[in-house]
C-alpha cells in the first residue's frame, strides 16, 4: 500500500507561529521533517459531512440587475433577493451575494478563458535551488489525491495531463485548508491562525510559496486564470466553522455551503476551461459549477446528520425543522419517524434541484475529457442521495454510500451520459 503523507498545520508549526510561516521556500522542501505526518487515511473531515442551499426558483424571484455581463435573453434569475430586516433595514441574502461573487470571477476570465493562448502552458515558475521540484511538487498533490480521495483520483485520470496536474493542486490546497478546521490539530486552530493561513495564500498568489505543496498551486496559477477570491472564501468558510454550530435558516446555510463547497466549483472552471464554441454565458457556467460544489455538500450533510450530531452539530436550517415540528432533540434522539422523512424528502429534492442546475453547465466544459470527469463525479455523488432513500431516511446510524460494485454499474452510464453532453456540445458547434 502506498504510504502517503499529508502536510497539515501542527500547533508548532507556521501557521501558529509566524516567523516559521515566513521561512522561504528552499528550506520548507524538507517541510514534513517539522510538521505532522499522516500515514494512510485521514478520518472524514467535518466539512465532508455539511452543509446545503435552495435551487434557483425556491426563493423569491429576483430579476437580475444589470451586470453588463449577460447574453441579452439569457440572463440568469437568481432565485435569492434583497430582503429587509425585521429592523426594515434592506439586506442582501447569501444568494445574491454569492451570484455577485459568480459574476465578478466569470468578468474576470471572461476574455482569458476563451482565448486558447492563454490557455497554452506558461513557463514553469523558477524555484531556487532544484529544478526539478515542481515535477516533484506536482508529483506530491498526485500521490495526496490518489490516497485520500481515490475516487476522485481516478476521475482526474480522464482529463488532459495539464489539467490534471492543477486539478491535483488546488484538490490539495482544499484538503489542507480544511484540515486545518477538521484534523487531528483542529483544537489548536483559532482565527489567528487562519489569518496567517490567509496570508500565506496571498504569497502563494504572489508566486512566493511557502512549501512544495504551495509551489505546485503557485505554477498552476501562472497557467490557469484562477483568481484568489475563491481561495480566501473557503477560508472564511472555516472561519465560519469555528464559530458556529447551528443555522438559523437556509440564507445562513447558503453561504457556508458557498465557502466550503461552492468555491470549489469556481478555482476547477479556469482549469477545466469553457468549449470556445459554448453559447453559454460565462457567469452560467460558474453558477454551474457552483451549483455542483453545493449539491455535493448538502448531500455530504444529509449522509451525515448523525456524525455531526454527535459531535453537537446540526447543519439542517433550523426554521425548517421548526416547520416540519421538528428540534435539535429529535435529531439527537435520532429516530426515524414520518416528520423526518417528510423533512428529508425535501431537503432530497433540494440538493437534486443543484445537480440538475450543475448539469446544465457540463455540456459546456472545454472537452470530453473534462466533461466526463466532471459527468463522473455529479453522477456518484448524486446517487448518495438515491441511497438515503434505500436507507429509509436513516442517516442517523446508517452512512449513505456508494458501493464500488455500484460505482463500477454506474460506469457505463456516466460515460453514455458524459458522451451525450459532448454530443449536446457537437450540435451546438
Ligand atoms: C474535477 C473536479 C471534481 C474537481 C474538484 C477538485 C477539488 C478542488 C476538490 C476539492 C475538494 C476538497 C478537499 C474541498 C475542501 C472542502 C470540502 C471538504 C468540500 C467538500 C468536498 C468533499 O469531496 P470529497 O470527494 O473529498 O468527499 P467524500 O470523500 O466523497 O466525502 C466537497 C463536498 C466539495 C466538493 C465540490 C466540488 C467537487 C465542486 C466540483 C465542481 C466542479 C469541478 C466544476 C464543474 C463544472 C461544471 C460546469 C458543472
Amino acid at each position: 500500500m502506498s504510504i502517503c503523507t499529508l502536510w497539515v498545520v501542527s500547533p508548532s508549526s507556521e501557521v501558529l507561529s509566524g516567523n516559521v510561516f515566513l521561512e522561504p521556500i528552499r528550506e520548507s522542501y524538507h517541510f514534513s521533517d517539522k510538521s505532522l505526518m499522516y500515514n494512510g487515511r485521514v478520518k472524514k473531515s467535518r466539512h465532508q459531512r455539511r452543509r446545503s442551499r435552495y435551487g434557483v426558483g425556491d426563493l423569491s424571484s429576483f430579476c437580475l440587475r444589470e451586470s453588463g455581463l449577460e447574453t441579452p435573453g439569457r440572463r440568469l434569475s437568481v432565485s435569492s433577493s434583497i430582503i429587509a430586516t425585521p429592523a426594515g433595514e434592506m439586506t442582501m441574502t447569501s444568494e445574491q451575494k454569492v451570484y455577485d461573487v459568480v459574476l465578478k470571477q466569470a468578468a474576470l476570465i471572461n476574455r482569458q478563458l476563451r482565448s486558447r493562448e492563454n490557455l497554452e502552458v506558461k513557463p514553469d515558475i523558477i524555484l531556487p535551488g532544484n529544478a526539478n521540484v515542481l515535477n516533484e511538487a506536482y508529483d506530491r498533490c498526485r500521490e495526496v489525491c490518489a490516497e485520500y480521495a481515490k475516487s476522485f483520483y481516478w476521475g482526474t485520470q480522464l482529463m488532459t495531463p495539464e489539467r490534471r496536474l492543477a486539478i491535483w493542486a488546488i484538490y490539495v490546497w482544499c484538503r489542507r485548508t480544511d484540515e486545518l478546521v477538521d484534523g487531528p490539530n483542529a483544537s489548536h486552530i483559532n482565527p489567528t491562525a487562519l489569518d496567517r493561513w490567509e496570508a500565506r495564500l496571498e504569497d502563494v498568489f504572489k508566486g512566493q510559496p511557502f512549501d512544495m505543496l504551495d509551489a505546485a498551486l503557485s505554477d498552476t496559477i501562472t497557467k490557469y486564470p484562477v483568481d484568489i477570491q475563491p481561495f480566501r472564501d473557503m477560508i472564511e468558510g472555516m472561519r465560519m466553522d469555528l464559530k458556529k454550530s447551528r443555522y438559523k435558516n437556509f440564507d445562513e446555510l447558503y453561504l457556508y455551503c458557498y465557502y466550503v463547497a461552492g468555491t470549489v466549483g469556481l478555482m476547477s472552471v479556469p482549469v477545466m476551461g469553457i468549449a470556445p464554441e459554448s453559447k453559454a454565458t460565462t457567469e452560467s457556467v460558474y453558477n454551474a459549477a457552483l451549483s455542483l460544489g453545493i449539491a455535493n455538500q448538502l448531500t455530504n450533510i444529509l449522509r451525515d446528520v448523525g456524525e455531526d450530531a454527535r459531535r453537537g452539530r446540526v447543519y439542517l436550517p433550523q426554521d425548517e425543522l421548526a416547520q416540519a415540528g421538528l428540534s435539535d432533540e429529535d435529531i439527537f434522539a435520532g429516530k426515524v419517524t414520518d416528520k423526518w422523512r417528510i423533512f428529508m424528502k425535501k431537503q432530497i429534492k433540494r440538493a437534486r434541484k443543484f445537480y440538475d442546475d450543475a448539469e446544465k453547465g457540463v455540456p459546456e466544459l472545454s472537452s470530453a475529457k473534462q466533461i466526463a470527469c466532471v459527468g463522473q463525479r455529479l453522477l456518484f455523488y448524486r446517487k448518495i442521495l438515491d441511497e438515503i432513500e434505500a436507507n429509509d431516511y436513516n442517516n442517523f446510524t446508517k452512512r449513505a454510500y456508494v458501493n464500488k460494485a455500484k460505482k463500477l454499474l454506474a460506469m457505463p452510464v456516466a460515460c453514455a451520459k458524459s458522451l451525450s453532453f459532448y454530443d449536446t456540445q457537437n450540435m451546438r458547434a
